[in-house]
């Protein structure tokens, strides 16, 4: 086989969704049909194959990617099973990051939920190509063609309607292929393994026929050849119109749209054809495009074995005590027992072993070119979001931005062992998760975890207890807090110290100043340059930074202010780096206390969906939490409000919400900014 013709084999899909709209089920039929596992897992038995740590199980929800490759018809699909809940959203973009195309899982009765929609949003925002299933149509209030609405409205997307269901609820049997004109029927005696396609059902005949008519015109709409074939009337071939919708689907024009039940074994083997049809290999996606470190030339990274290596690192887990980096290479080749370099980190790394992941089940090869999406065993220092590449060929791939995290809990271990062993589990949570964070409060001596959500801190340290035996009392969860100052203020000190016989001396004055929210901290230096050797200001800065890293008032970091180097004083001898770092981190905290220091509020997204009776209660009640009102705006008999509202008036409000709308009322939130609470 051609080099050409394998990268064209490859699909790498994720499968995107609201919590509960059936992914791991979708995925789970997925593998068991592929023929890699070989028992239907159920996921309210706790036993799908995917979701296999301890505290998914218990939840029936599904928090860490995992990535797992499988055959179907001579394609290698590696499906990448992505979390639901919006706490984890940092997982759906890191693994949106590495695919080519994905699959968004609705449910036939909730249809599209505030959830899909953020996660739709961001695969929009990635360019990555979807097609949709809509599952559960054998459960009562099932209603497809509600389902295909609600992508307009709610997604704006385009949908291609290419399948239609045959009977719904209980009576829900098969579905019509609208393009091949033929009706499906699932055998439940094989857990729908078999199934037979024939003439479509004499009453359903005039729907099909409506249905085929409508996907030629959608079709039509976005392709010329289509167009003019169809106007003229002329016969259209199925290879033709399967090619078309290809085209348009690559080009994130049209979103083909399927439906079936996975937890009834129906419609995944048309699934199965449609992503090898339809989804993009990644010949069939745009280069992506890095940069040199030290340049900032572009640089692009076609899917080449010969081009340079171009590897993404978007995922690394701890797995019995192991470090598995998830990788996902776009260039070149991975050798196992090669050295690769990692150039944000200036390291050379050494790669002990590749692994093609199947759910916790592995297996290990040599090599692997472009398109690969393996777990690599060895890399040390390299994290989430970083690049490997080749040291005489160094590349940075973007920089994914990562979530703020905006809830804290204070743990305390239960006991002197739980203490020894809390700091080392901790190390392997952020070795994980780039959106844990953990710090020390001075003040009690707690370990203080900041997170995405409730929820998020909820499961790691509940892991922590199961997976990891350390017992901990966990606070209240607790907004994590910004601070910033309000007015210019000039700080100045002195570091004097004789050290080990050794003299240090610094001098440093410099000037704080508020920049616009959002704008991050910077540093500069209005002395000439001779004035102070460029070491030693590179500590003053080194030293305004750290010092910025923890603010006056409660201790979390300051953003959003500009730093003055002014003036600074050496003597013959003794100015040493050390002197310099901790006078600028003198002189910013004196004008840190002369600036007016205050608290920046997470402030959160916030949108909520009611029926029109409700509103005035909802909008009230978002008002008395300081809410601002964006945008409203109606839709289907329900109203989505979209507001912002300071997270720490948030807590209890989905029992407000249920008490203010009979239950009716549903609300998403996510992370929007740091300002004035
Ligand atoms: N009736 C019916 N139930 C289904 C179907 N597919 C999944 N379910 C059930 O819906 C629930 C959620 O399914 P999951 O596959 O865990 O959903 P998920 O989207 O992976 O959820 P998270 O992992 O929590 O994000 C489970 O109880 C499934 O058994 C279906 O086609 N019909």
């Amino acid at each position: 086989m051609k080099k050409t013709d394998k990268l064209n084999n490859i699909r790498n899909i994720g499968i995107i969704a609201h919590i509960d709209a059936g992914k791991t089920t979708v995925t789970e039929r997925v593998l068991y049909y592929t023929g890699r596992s070989h028992k239907i897992g159920e996921v309210h038995d706790g036993e799908a194959v995917m979701d296999w740590m301890v505290d998914e199980q218990e939840r029936g929800i599904t928090i860490t990617s995992a990535v797992t490759t499988c055959q179907w018809k001579g394609r290698d699909i590696q499906v990448i099973d992505t979390p639901g809940h919006v706490d984890f959203t940092i997982e759906v973009e890191r693994s949106l990051r590495v695919l080519d195309g994905a699959v968004g899982v609705f449910c036939a009765v909730g249809g599209v939920e505030p959830q899909s929609e953020t996660v739709w949003r961001q695969a929009d925002r990635y360019k990555v190509p979807k097609m949709a299933f809509i599952n559960k149509l054998d459960r009562i209030g099932a209603d497809f063609f509600g389902t295909v609405q609600m992508m307009r409205d709610r997604l704006k997307a385009a949908p291609l309607i290419l399948q239609i269901p045959v009977g719904t609820e209980d009576q829900f049997s098969g579905v019509i292929d609208l393009i091949e004109m033929q009706q499906i029927r699932w055998d439940d005696d094989t857990l729908g393994a078999s199934f037979s396609v024939g003439e479509i059902d004499a009453e359903l005949k005039d729907d099909a026929d409506m249905y085929r008519e409508q996907l030629f015109e959608t079709l039509a709409e976005v392709d010329d050849g289509i167009m003019e074939a169809y106007l003229a009337e002329e016969p259209i071939d199925n290879a033709t119109i399967v090619d078309a919708i290809r085209k348009a689907t690559i080009a994130l024009k049209l979103v083909p749209v399927l439906c079936g039940s996975a937890l009834k074994n129906k419609g995944i083997q048309p699934l199965l054809d449609a992503i090898v049809q339809y989804l993009p290999s990644p010949l069939d996606v745009p280069a992506i495009k890095g940069v040199h470190p030290e340049s900032g030339e572009t640089i692009l990274c076609p899917p080449e074995e010969k081009a340079p290596l171009a590897a993404l690192i978007f995922k690394v887990s701890m797995i019995e005590g192991r470090k598995l980096s998830f990788v996902r290479v776009y260039s070149g080749r991975l050798n196992a027992g090669s050295d690769v370099y990692n150039p944000g980190r200036n390291k050379k790394e050494k790669l002990s072993r590749i692994l093609k992941m199947h759910a916790n089940k592995r297996e290990r090869v040599d090599s692997v070119g472009p398109g690969a999406i393996v777990g690599v065993v060895g890399l040390k220092d390299s994290s989430t979001g970083e690049t490997l590449c080749q040291p005489d060929h160094p590349i940075l791939l973007e920089q994914m931005d990562f979530y703020e995290p905006v809830i804290s809990v204070a743990v305390e271990p239960k006991t002197h062992s739980d203490q020894e062993k809390l700091v080392q589990v901790l190390d392997k949570f952020m070795a994980e998760d780039p959106t844990l964070r953990v710090r020390e409060d001075p003040d009690t001596g707690q370990m203080i975890l900041s997170g995405m959500g409730e929820l998020h801190l909820e499961i790691i340290t509940s892991r922590m207890q199961r997976e990891f035996n350390t017992q901990v009392n966990v606070g209240k969860p607790q907004v994590v807090y910004r601070e910033t100052i309000e007015t210019r203020a000039t700080g100045s000190a002195v570091f004097d110290k004789e050290m080990a016989g050794n003299r240090h001396y610094g001098e440093v004055t410099l000037t704080l100043e508020p920049l616009p929210r959002g704008e991050g901290n910077r540093f500069a230096s209005r002395l000439a340059d001779d004035a102070l050797a460029p070491a030693l200001v590179k500590a003053v800065e080194k030293g305004v930074m750290e010092s910025l890293e923890s603010g006056i008032l409660m201790g979390y970091p300051v953003v959003d202010v500009k730093a003055t180097l002014d003036a600074a004083t050496t003597r013959e001898s003794g100015n040493t780096e050390l002197a310099f770092t901790v006078a600028a981190s003198m002189a910013v905290r004196e004008a840190l206390n002369q600036g007016n220091a205050f608290l920046l509020d997470p402030i959160m997204a916030v949108e909520v969906i009611v029926p029109e009776d409700f509103m005035g209660d909802v909008i009230g009640d978002l008002n008395a939490r300081n809410g601002k009102i964006e945008a409203i705006e109606p839709k289907l008999g329900v109203q989505i409000i979209k507001a912002t509202v300071p997270l720490k008036q948030m807590f209890g409000y989905s029992t407000s919400l249920r008490s203010a709308t009979q239950g009716r009322g549903t609300f998403s939130m996510q992370f929007s900014r740091f300002d004035r609470g």
